[in-house]
């Protein structure tokens, strides 16, 4: 199985750094579920311990701070990596049949590497991430027809209050991770059943 995988020749076209961004995505990701789980082994979810323990983690932990660093940097890397990906697929056109089912895929996984980033947000449970998570779940509140819906199940309530932080922490490191497994697995299946699109 791995030399099947791994004797697949990178065709001629594709051998420039515009083809980069998706594996650049897929290693940024990794990175993150690596420091996420060394962060999850110190981080305690709830409204009570939740600053306290990310103190904990900066101050006294060994390779505390930087290990959060990373977790952070890597977040913003990778949305600008998912954006840089989706940019060279709009530019050589790749979205066109036969591959506008994993186009979809891709549209759906930039979703989920933007919910990472704003439920990973409010795990700290500093004055940042508490408006900015009144200020997202409004945002869906806003939306017609299901607004009021989407915005009472994202806060698990009618306010921000700790049910929304397990929720937020439930969705971070478990249904999100779970979700964007499965649908990377499809999008790199498909990937390798069509090839490569030609390019230009
Ligand atoms: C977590 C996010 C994502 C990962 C890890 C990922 C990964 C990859 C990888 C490794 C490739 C192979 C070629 C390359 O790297 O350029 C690829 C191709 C592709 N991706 Fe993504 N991708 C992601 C998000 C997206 C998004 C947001 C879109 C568009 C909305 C998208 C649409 C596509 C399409 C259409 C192809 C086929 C391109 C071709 O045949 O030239 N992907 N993806
Ligand atoms: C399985 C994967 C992951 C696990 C287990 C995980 C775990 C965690 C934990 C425990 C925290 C709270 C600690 C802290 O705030 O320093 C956190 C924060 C955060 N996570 Fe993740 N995470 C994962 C993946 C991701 C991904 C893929 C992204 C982004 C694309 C992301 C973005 C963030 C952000 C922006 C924060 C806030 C960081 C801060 O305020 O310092 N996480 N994550």
């Amino acid at each position: 199985m791995f030399k099947e995988l791994g004797s697949h020749p990178v065709p001629k076209h594709a051998r420039s750094y515009m083809y980069c961004f998706g594996g650049i995505t897929f290693l940024l990701f990794l990175i993150q579920v690596i420091t996420g789980i060394l962060l999850a082994i110190y981080y305690k979810p709830t409204p009570e311990l939740a600053y306290e323990s990310v103190m904990f983690i900066e101050q006294d932990v060994w390779m505390g701070a930087a290990i959060r660093s990373i977790h952070n940097v890597a977040a913003n890397l990778m949305v600008i990596a998912v954006l840089m990906h989706m940019f060279r697929v709009i530019y050589t056109g790749s979205y066109k049949p036969p591959r506008q089912l994993n186009w979809i895929i891709g549209a759906c996984l930039l979703i989920i590497v933007l919910a990472f980033c704003f439920t990973g947000y409010l795990l700290p449970w500093d004055q940042l991430g508490y408006w900015a998570a009144v200020i997202g779940t409004k945002i869906m509140g806003s939306l017609p027809w299901l607004g009021e819906q989407l915005l009472l199940l994202s806060q698990a309530g009618s306010k921000i209050t700790g049910y929304t932080l397990t929720r937020f922490y439930a969705l971070h490191i478990v249904i999100l991770p779970v979700v964007a497994i499965v649908s990377m697995v499809i999008h790199f299946l498909m990937i390798r059943k069509q090839g490569i699109s030609g390019g230009l």
